[in-house]
């Protein structure tokens, strides 16, 4: 007989763990099903991993601003295998809590995958049913390559967390988030970059801010190739090939980065079994309050139509959870002003809309305050590190609509911003705020 819990999770990431956690806070009796690692993406192949990249990226320039600063020491190379074990030890003691945390809440963790047998019964793929009410699909996304000749010689972010030394050559195809993260961070450690970009960089992100990232970029000594399509990849001897439309065969590489977005994990979850809609792309369709078209049936995080970013599926998976056992029937998520930063080099920060949105919404009634100058850390040294700031308001009393940070701090900066850009900041409101001096985010309460 099928065991019976309040609520079963497919997905032990960042949504199904948040889901499963606050759920079982509410004294829900809780299945959750991972075949994988706890923590799902976020944990063991993307934020975490990539941020202490980003990190031992940031000490590798830092060692050639203390040169410059006077002390003695030249900047050495990175001991990739040393760093990579220390990174898989914070690692491996965020999942260890994962596992501590799920025994001690009574979540019954089954490591295994789920798939619908019906709209209230899962199998796992060990062949037991279980059944709930109400079931929530967070099994998240995967990365994407095309299918062009030689495709499969190229490697997705799980893999370069697995490498065991820094590729010398590298060529990123791609121009969203994980294409300029790597692309920053591998040439800060370095390695030889080169961005193979199809139409234009961070589309969602405010241009004018993204051409000064693409000129820093260029700059620090990233090749980039504008509007080109890559064709095929192939091998030379040792070396890998990229075919492109405009320049043939460009290389020689050492690896090559795939990173052109990500498809869900849906097509392996029997959906049709339960009647649950997907849009064209394989996302599960979802409204304001996580619900897909099917009753008792849910999904969160990435493996629906909304923004790819952890806070995101967690905040999501907890209102969800607040609402169906926490006695909070108006509680889900409002995805307006989601701020978020590309961890560039220099970290790229947005929050609400974009120059150009905000024109598009709100016409002549946009008003565009902008500060550019180079942090004292840098200036001090006698070197350029330009930072950009950008104050986006609209109306007579200025609300402030969007705001857009590049520079160092950036990625540390914006998120107290995003709190008063929630409330309902005024330009005034920056005006009327003492600034902290010195200190760089001080411009954005002094922008003019
Ligand atoms: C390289 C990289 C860097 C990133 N950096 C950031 C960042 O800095 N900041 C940020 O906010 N976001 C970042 N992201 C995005 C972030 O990782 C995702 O948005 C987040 O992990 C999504 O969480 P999720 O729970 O929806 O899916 P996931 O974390 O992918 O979890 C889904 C889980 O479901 C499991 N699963 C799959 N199929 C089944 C099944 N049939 N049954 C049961 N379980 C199943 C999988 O094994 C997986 O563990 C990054 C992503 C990548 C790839
Ligand atoms: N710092 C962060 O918060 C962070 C970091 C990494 C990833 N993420 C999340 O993970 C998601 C996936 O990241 P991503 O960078 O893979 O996707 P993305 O959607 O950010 O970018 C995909 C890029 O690939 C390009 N592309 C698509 N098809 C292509 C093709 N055929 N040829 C060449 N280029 C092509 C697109 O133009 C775009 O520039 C992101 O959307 C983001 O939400 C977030």
């Amino acid at each position: 007989m099928a065991e019976t819990f309040d609520l079963i999770v497919l997905g032990g990431g960042s949504g199904g763990l948040a889901t499963a956690f606050r759920a079982a806070r509410h004294g829900a009796r809780v299945a959750l099903l991972e075949p994988g690692a706890l923590g799902g993406t976020c944990v063991n192949v993307g934020c975490v991993p990539k941020k202490a990249l980003w990190f031992a990226g940031q000490l590798a320039q830092e060692q050639q601003l203390a040169v410059d600063y006077g002390f003695a020491s030249a900047p050495g190379a990175l001991d990739w295998e040393h760093f990579r074990q220390l990174r898989q030890h914070y690692i491996d003691g965020i999942r260890h809590r994962y596992a501590m945390g799920l025994e001690e809440s009574g979540i019954q963790v089954y490591p295994e995958t789920g798939r619908f047998v019906s709209a209230n019964t899962i199998a796992t793929s060990c062949g037991e049913e279980l059944r709930a009410p109400q079931i929530v699909i967070a099994t998240g996304g995967r990365p994407r390559r095309l299918d062009i000749p030689g495709f499969d010689l190229g490697m997705v972010s799980d893999d370069i967390f697995a490498l065991r030394t820094l590729p010398k050559r590298i060529a990123v195809i791609g121009a969203g988030y994980i294409a300029i993260e790597f692309a920053g961070l591998l040439n800060a450690l370095g390695s030889e970059v080169t961005l193979h970009v199809r139409h234009r960089m961070l589309t969602s992100f405010d241009a004018e801010l993204v051409d000064a990232l693409e000129q820093h970029m260029c700059d620090a000594g990233i090749r980039i190739t504008n509007q080109v399509k890559v064709t095929g990849l192939h091998r030379d001897g040792e070396n890998l090939m990229i075919d492109d439309d405009v320049n043939g065969p460009c290389g020689p590489y050492d690896a090559v980065l795939w990173a052109i977005g990500r498809e869900p994990n849906s097509d392996r979850l029997d959906l049709d079994a339960a009647g649950v809609n997907v849009d064209e792309d394989g996302h599960i369709v979802t409204d304001a309050w996580q619900a897909t078209n099917v009753e008792g049936i849910f999904a969160v995080g990435d493996v629906t139509e909304r923004p790819e970013l952890t806070p995101v599926a967690v905040a999501a998976g907890r209102r969800l959870a607040d609402r169906l056992f926490g006695g909070k029937p108006d509680s889900r998520l409002d995805y307006d002003n989601i701020p978020s930063v590309v961890f560039a080099e220099p970290p790229l920060a947005i929050v609400g809309l974009t120059e150009a949105q905000a024109r598009e919404f709100h016409g002549d009634r946009v008003h565009v305050h902008r500060a550019k100058f180079t942090p004292m850390k840098w200036a001090v040294a006698g070197r350029k590190h330009p930072t950009l700031m950008k104050v986006v308001t609209e109306g007579d009393d200025e609300r402030v609509v969007g705001i857009h940070v590049l520079g160092t701090g950036a990625d540390e900066m914006l998120q107290g911003f995003a709190v008063a850009l929630k409330m309902g900041l005024r330009k005034r409101d920056l005006e009327d705020t003492i600034a902290i001096h010195p200190s760089s985010a001080e411009e954005l309460v002094l922008i003019n």
